[in-house]
């Protein structure tokens, strides 16, 4: 199996009362803190056209977002979240179709694998904790992510973080049962900082990603081999 968490999240508005509503049902701020994110990928923008997601967090360093399982469905996503460099570079290699650069650095790959800067920019973020009350043993603790970005757009996450996929279910059921809980109305999608920065300053990318969305929108029933579940 390959190395990293699986994320699993739903993103919304928030709106003036939810750091509220998340005190009145039991969440605790974790804390507030503020970084600035950088997204990578080729001028073509292979990497997000495949659903994969690099970016470099200020003081926390590399990762890439992958698809999790096939033909997810719903107001929800689901990403498995690789840290570990060299399995970063190895899927990296893999579906850019890119043979030996070795197991090195990220940053000394981005050259060679023709990735740029596409987007930056800085979020404050209030990070809540919470576990949902009446639930049973061994509950994982769901996180509620409350994110505004220096463009000025605000949105919401709902996520939990898991080992593998057959905790998906769960994790999910519990993430709709607290959105519910936020008010949020039952189909509500956001969309991410990073699509609502690319449709504001990069129109065209954004204008290309839509066109790939759009023809994916039938689910998959077989595994797609560009995924990085094993
Ligand atoms: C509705 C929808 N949402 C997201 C995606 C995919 N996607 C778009 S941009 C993107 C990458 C950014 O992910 P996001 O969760 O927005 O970042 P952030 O919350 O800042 O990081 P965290 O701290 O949670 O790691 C993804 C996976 C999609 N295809 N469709
Ligand atoms: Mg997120």
């Amino acid at each position: 199996m390959a190395q990293g968490l699986i994320e699993v999240e739903r993103k919304f508005l928030p709106g003036p009362g939810t750091e509220e509503r998340l005190q009145e049902l039991g969440g605790t701020l974790e804390h507030r803190l503020t970084f600035r994110d950088t997204y990578y990928d080729t001028p073509e923008l292979s990497l997000m056209q495949a659903d994969h997601w690099l970016r470099r967090r200020e003081d926390s360093g590399w990762e890439l977002k992958c698809p999790g399982a096939a033909g997810v469905l719903g107001p929800h996503t689901e990403y498995k979240e690789l840290t570990a460099e060299p399995a970063i570079v190895a899927q990296l290699c893999k579906v850019l179709g890119a043979d030996g650069l070795g197991a090195g650095d990220v940053a000394a790959v981005l050259g060679p694998l023709g990735l740029q800067e596409v987007a930056s920019f800085v979020t404050k973020r209030s990070a809540w904790k919470l576990v949902l009350l009446g639930a049973d043993e061994e509950e994982p603790q769901l996180r509620v992510d409350l994110d505004t970005a220096d463009f000025g757009y605000a949105v919401g996450e709902v996520e939990a973080l898991v080992h593998e996929e057959a905790e998906v279910p769960t994790a999910l059921e519990k993430i709709h049962r607290l959105s519910s809980m936020l008010g949020v109305p039952a189909q509500e999608t956001a969309p991410a900082k990073l699509i609502v920065y690319l449709q504001r300053f990069r129109p065209q990318d954004y204008q290309r990603l839509l066109e790939v969305n759009s023809s994916r929108e039938r689910p998959q029933e077989t595994e797609d081999p560009d995924n990085c579940l094993g």
